[in-house]
């Protein structure tokens, strides 16, 4: 997976919704405006590999299924979704380093095509009470410099992080892995559930190859040009 030259290459719109006919209409509204596309629990849930099959039509789908279990089930996941050929897909950092090398391995299988391994870091909803409440004392800044590091030398190839830590991760790791941002939102637009957060332009900078964007794009009167204005407000 090449690295985004900039602008429209850079965003990922997330599919989320159960109703694949819509998935399948905002896929082909927002393509011109996008990198890839992400299916997601919702709408794998709800459609799995056929909703994959029709999305990556129109442009190769970040498969973000978060898989997190023993290293076995996991490298057994990881082959039952190569056939879908995903570009990308996601597993919880929190799994540790024998989950994510099991994963490695298993992707390897697909050779030269295997989709690229991110690891979900600390999610882009929890704030430090968030995560205090599973028993993590540091902030999340931390803890998700920790993951991160543990992920990658198990060999995840890229990180899912919030706005907030991408420069921080950008300066401990240097340029290899990718970084793909979630709870990225323009000027003014509802945070909702999302509690570490920037604007699109704001996390560009901060790093991020890619940012991902949902509710902004797909609560939107019209997705297609709310993409568009994602795509056009960030640097090259
Ligand atoms: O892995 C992800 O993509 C992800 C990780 C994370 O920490 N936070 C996060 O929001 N996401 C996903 O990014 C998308 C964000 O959607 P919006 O909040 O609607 O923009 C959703 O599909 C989430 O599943």
């Amino acid at each position: 997976m090449r690295r985004p030259a900039g602008g429209a290459a850079r965003l990922i719109p997330a599919l989320d919704t159960g109703d694949a006919a819509r998935a399948e209409a905002l896929a082909a509204a927002l393509a011109p405006h996008c990198g890839l596309l992400k299916v997601g629990l919702e709408l794998f849930c709800a459609a799995g590999g056929a909703a994959v099959a029709a999305t990556a039509r129109h442009r190769p789908v970040f498969l973000d299924l978060k898989l997190h279990d023993i290293p076995n089930t996991v490298a057994g996941a990881l082959r039952s979704l190569l056939p879908l050929k995903p570009a990308m897909v996601t597993l919880h950092a929190g799994g540790g380093p024998a989950m994510i090398a099991a994963a490695r391995a298993a992707a390897e299988k697909a050779g030269a095509d295997r989709p690229v391994l991110l690891a979900v870091t600390v999610l882009t909803s929890m704030d430090a009470a968030a995560l205090a409440a599973t028993g993590v004392a540091d902030n999340p800044a931390d803890q998700v410099r920790r993951l991160a590091r543990m992920a990658v030398a198990a060999g995840a190839d890229g990180l899912v992080c919030s706005p907030q830590e991408a420069a921080m991760l950008r300066a401990d790791l240097g340029a290899a892995p990718m970084l793909v941002v979630p709870g990225v939102r323009p000027a003014g637009s509802d945070a909702g559930d999302q509690a570490r957060t920037a604007t699109p332009a704001e996390t560009v900078a901060a790093g991020a190859d890619w940012i991902v964007v949902g509710r902004p794009i797909t609560a939107a009167p019209d997705p297609a040009a709310a993409a568009a204005a994602i795509a056009a407000s960030l640097p090259g």
